[in-house]
């Protein structure tokens, strides 16, 4: 198994770091398109390899051919955004390095699973597709099982329970107009209705869908990357392993829930072939407007890009 991350900075290199510890490839490749950053970054991964107790091989590049014959591409390369900013300000500049990042991944690997990250993610998740040419089961994007992750986290911290129990999804696009799924939501199978007053409930989808801010404001030169980095890692590990994990990934919807020709989150299957179903949840009325109002500024921004699609 061979699994390049391109982007060598704080997303690309936390997941890398990972990936090899988890020994979930015999070889990680990083590229970037910095001199010595991604050299170096490698470098000092590998020689963590005998106190963290793995073997994988880990290097740095600058130089695509290096990822020939990747069997998952993970793309992280663009830029961040800073305070003040939404994802969708990053849209033009990010689709520029996008897709001539995935014409370069393509030239290489003929076949790989392609998982993006660069924002705004489901639009950059389309770029992907149109360039690469690949199957719609082997192009997604991660962002639900991170907006997910925000919110059982903010679930287990204000009912002082294990974040183990806390089963969430947050399906849409990876924006302010995301969905999550207060109804599909629950603690040890107990629905969160029956534990929190909907005030609070409302409290917690708000800061979920703010919760990427939450850290640019922190951060103020950068965003989130240590979640991202997990959750883009658990998504690896069950295409890795085939384990059919359920995870809400930004997939190309054709028709399901009312939504044609986009990228966006929904619960999908995740095995050995990148993404093997859909799942076309019941959803009520607010949600299936809310996703759809959703798909439609993904739509929107999409249509602005296609000069660049070309
Ligand atoms: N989908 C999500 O949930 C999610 C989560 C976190 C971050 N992100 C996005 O991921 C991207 C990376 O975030 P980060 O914090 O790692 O940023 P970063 O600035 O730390 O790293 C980005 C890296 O991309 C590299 N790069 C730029 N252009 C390149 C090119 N043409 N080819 C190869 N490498 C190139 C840069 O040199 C840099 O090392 C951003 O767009 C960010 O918004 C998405
Ligand atoms: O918020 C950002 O810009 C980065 C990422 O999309 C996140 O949700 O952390």
């Amino acid at each position: 198994m061979k699994i390049t991350v391109i982007g060598a900075g704080h997303v690309g290199a936390t997941a890398a770091h990972r990936i090899a510890e988890k020994q979930l490839a015999n070889t990680v490749v990083l590229l970037d398109i910095v001199e010595g950053i991604p050299q170096g970054k490698a470098l000092d991964m590998y020689e963590s390899g005998p106190v963290g107790l793995f073997d994988t091989m880990v290097f740095g590049t600058n130089d695509y051919s290096d990822t020939a014959d990747s069997d998952i591409v993970l793309i992280t390369a663009g830029l961040a955004r800073k305070p003040g900013m939404s994802r969708e300000d990053l849209l033009m500049k990010n689709a520029a390095i996008v897709r001539e990042v995935t014409d370069q991944v393509m030239q290489y690997s003929k076949n790989p699973i392609i998982i993006m990250v660069s924002n705004p993610l489901d639009i950059m998740t389309h770029v992907g597709y149109v360039r690469s040419k690949l199957p719609k089961e082997r192009i997604l994007g991660m962002a639900g099982v991170l907006d997910s992750a925000r919110f059982r986290s903010f679930i287990a911290k204000e009912l002082n329970v294990s974040m183990q129990d806390i089963n969430a999804f947050v399906l849409g696009g990876h924006g302010d107009s995301m969905v999550p799924v207060v109804k599909y939501t629950s603690v040890a199978g107990i629905p969160l209705t029956e534990l929190l007053p909907q005030q609070t409930i409302d409290q917690l989808v708000e800061r979920t869908r703010k919760g990427g801010a939450e850290i640019v404001n922190y951060l103020k030169d950068g965003s989130a990357y240590y979640a991202p980095a997990a959750s883009c890692v658990e998504m690896i590990d069950a295409i890795v392993n085939d384990r059919k994990r359920i995870l809400p990934c930004s997939a190309l919807l054709e028709g399901q829930y009312g939504i044609d020709n986009i990228f966006i989150g929904a619960p999908v299957k995740l095995g050995k072939n990148g993404i093997e179903q859909i799942l076309e949840i019941n959803l009520d009325k607010p949600e299936i407007e809310a996703l759809r109002k959703s798909a439609a500024i993904v739509e929107e921004n999409c249509n602005n890009l296609a000069p660049l699609l070309a």
